[in-house]
């Protein structure tokens, strides 16, 4: 079944046409959605919690519509916020608790379930002091705790490490992975670094202003390429000059090379242009492709 799917979804506000025929869908596990600031999450996100009416076109989330399910697919949906929007004056373990009971939950197995995802998202005795006094790294773990309270099928988690330093994100990154692979719980993330949702994610959708640049499984953003990096320690443009003699496709990478591979004979004749040129090779490795390639390339940037 499709977690989410759209069809030429779009959301015209006055001045600008935040999403613009959206067709996507994508299936369980982890989901990242990329795009620059302003390219659409949030209100992609809004509409998919049925928060928000579209101008024109339609989406499903568990194969509910959101424009008549709208409560329906919050009870079965998590969603953390991108801003900040923590009382500061209660415990994490007050609001979790009523928020569990806000979505249902007789109060003991509200109290149970929060004492619960308070432990997952790693909060252990600091939940009892207020929120006001928390870290960056706390809060988004409160705001994440507060989304899988209610049990839910699906939670779409908007720029979760925003904030965080390089620690947090890495701790934040393997904590959605966690809830992807361990609990079973399906995840739409977004995110405008594109390198945080290689790690974690098993597909990606690609957005900018408002339109679909790409939605693929994560190993066919990833795929290696027919080109492979050299890297020696002096001599790069001698070790250039000779391969392109030899007819080989050379392009600068920063200190490195990017060599084409035409057929198995080009390693051997990187290979053998180095030790004729006297040099020392550092790196010979198959060039992958990134996220970041197939974003700039769609984008025409
Ligand atoms: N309520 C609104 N009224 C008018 N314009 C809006 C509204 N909400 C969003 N926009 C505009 O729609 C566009 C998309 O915004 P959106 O917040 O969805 O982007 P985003 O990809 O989530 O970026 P960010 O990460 O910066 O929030 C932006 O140009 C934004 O200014």
């Amino acid at each position: 079944m499709h977690i989410l799917d759209t069809e030429g979804l779009t959301k015209r506000f006055p001045t600008v046409t935040a999403l613009d025929g959206l067709t996507v869908t994508t299936g369980p596990g982890v989901t990242g959605l990329v795009g620059a600031n302003g390219a659409g999450k949030s209100t992609l996100i809004k509409i998919l919690l049925g928060l928000l009416p579209p101008t024109a076109g339609g989406a499903r989330v568990l194969g509910l519509d959101v424009t008549t399910r709208g409560a329906d697919i919050r009870r079965l949906v998590g969603y953390m916020p991108e801003h900040e929007c923590l009382p500061p004056d209660v415990s994490a373990t007050e609001l979790v608790v009523h928020l569990a009971r806000m979505s249902g939950l007789p109060r003991t197995a509200a109290r149970e379930r929060a004492a619960d995802v308070l432990r997952h998202v790693g909060l252990a005795e600091e939940r009892y002091r207020p929120i006001g006094g928390y870290s960056t790294g706390m809060k988004q773990r409160v705001k994440l705790a507060q989304a899988l309270v209610h049990d839910p099928k699906l939670i779409l988690l908007d720029e979760p490490t925003n904030g965080l330093d390089p620690r947090g994100r890495d701790e934040m990154l393997a904590l959605i992975r966690r809830i992807g692979a361990e609990f079973g719980i399906s995840v739409l993330v977004t995110s405008h670094l594109l390198g945080e949702l290689e790690r974690v994610c098993d597909h990606v959708i690609v957005i900018d202003a408002g339109r679909l640049l790409r939605s693929s499984a994560i190993g066919e953003f990833t795929q290696t390429t027919r080109s492979v990096t050299v890297e020696v320690d002096e001599g790069t443009q001698a070790l250039a000059d000779r391969l392109v003699e030899l007819g080989h496709g050379v392009a600068p990478h920063g200190r490195m090379l990017l060599v084409e591979v035409s057929g198995p004979d080009t390693l051997d004749a990187i290979r053998d242009a180095t030790a004729d040129l006297g040099l020392c090779l550092i790196r010979l490795e198959r060039g992958r492709q990134r996220i970041e390639d197939v974003f700039r390339e769609a984008a025409g940037v």
